[in-house]
Parts: C-alpha cells; sequence; structure tokens
C-alpha cells in the first residue's frame, strides 16, 4: 500500500556522479590514477551515452520515519529534501520549538489554503481534521 504523504524524489544521475568525481581526482603523482588516465578509459563510455548519462533519477521514495506521522494544518515539522541530499535522504525539520512528549506533526497538503479545500484534500487521506486550526475555522 503506498501513502500520498511520500516525497518525490529527484537525485542526480549516478553515471554523473561518477564523472564528476573522476573530475575531482587530484591531478598529482600521490594519486594511484590521474585525472588524465582516468578519463581516458572513462571518456568512449561518456561519449557513447551522449547526454542522457546526466539525465536525474525520478521518483517517489518510503520514507519510514516520516510514515510515522501524523498531520496537522498547522504542523510543527516539515519533511523536507534538501539540495545537498544527492543520495536520496530527506530530514524532518522542525518548524518551532517542540516540547519533549509533544507529538510531532507535519502536513500532508498545502496547508495554505481555506479549511474547506484542506478538508477536500484529505479525504483522499481518509480522515476529517481535527487539528487545532480546524477545530478554529471549522464553520458552525
Ligand atoms: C502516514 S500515516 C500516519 C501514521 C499513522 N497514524 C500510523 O499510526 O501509522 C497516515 C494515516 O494516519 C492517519 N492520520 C494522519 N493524520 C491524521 C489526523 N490528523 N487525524 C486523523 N487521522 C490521521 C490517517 O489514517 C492517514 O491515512
Amino acid at each position: 500500500m503506498f501513502e500520498l504523504n511520500n516525497l518525490g524524489l529527484v537525485v542526480p544521475s549516478p553515471v554523473e556522479d561518477y564523472f564528476i568525481h573522476i573530475d575531482d581526482l587530484p591531478d598529482d603523482e600521490k594519486c594511484n590514477i590521474s585525472q588524465e588516465e582516468a578519463e581516458k578509459v572513462t571518456r568512449p563510455f561518456l561519449d557513447a551515452l551522449g547526454e542522457d548519462y546526466a539525465a536525474p533519477c525520478e521518483g517517489t521514495a518510503f520514507f519510514p520515519l516520516q510514515s510515522c506521522m501524523n498531520h496537522s494544518c498547522c504542523p510543527n515539522a516539515k519533511a523536507y529534501k534538501r539540495d545537498e541530499d544527492t543520495d536520496g535522504n530527506a530530514v524532518i525539520i522542525a518548524l518551532e520549538p517542540i516540547k519533549k512528549d509533544d507529538e510531532i506533526t507535519i502536513s500532508y497538503i498545502d496547508e495554505d489554503v481555506s479549511y474547506e479545500e484542506r478538508q477536500a484534500e484529505l479525504a483522499d487521506y481518509g480522515f476529517i481534521c481535527t487539528c487545532p486550526r480546524c477545530q478554529e475555522e471549522k464553520p458552525n
């Protein structure tokens, strides 16, 4: 079963990563293989791949910690994929100080919309949100 709240991921092509590492090889005698030698070996492969080698990997990932978190329209944390997380990792960032024993919540949706729009989107997840904000904004 798939949850809708998993993070979309775009990570650089592993092939591109490989060539970036070759570019980063120190060009000195202490290194087992020089950048020039490495390029001589790998250049034909790069040429054969053309531009396709740079195509990033796109997909959706399942994050066990994030999957344990309930939704709130006034969340105290955010699941986030930082630009520097090129290996597919993601982080949960606190949006405010969170006290011990407080529930950590994230938002499954764009919460900057009306009460009705939020509830309509959350219906796809199979629940009616009763977070403090929804209780306050619920029409009588
Ligand atoms: C990713 S799971 C969250 C963790 C889940 N509560 C658990 O115990 O494994 C998402 C599901 O949790 C429930 N859920 C999440 N936030 C909720 C909320 N604010 N009110 C009621 N149910 C919620 C819904 O059933 C939703 O489909």
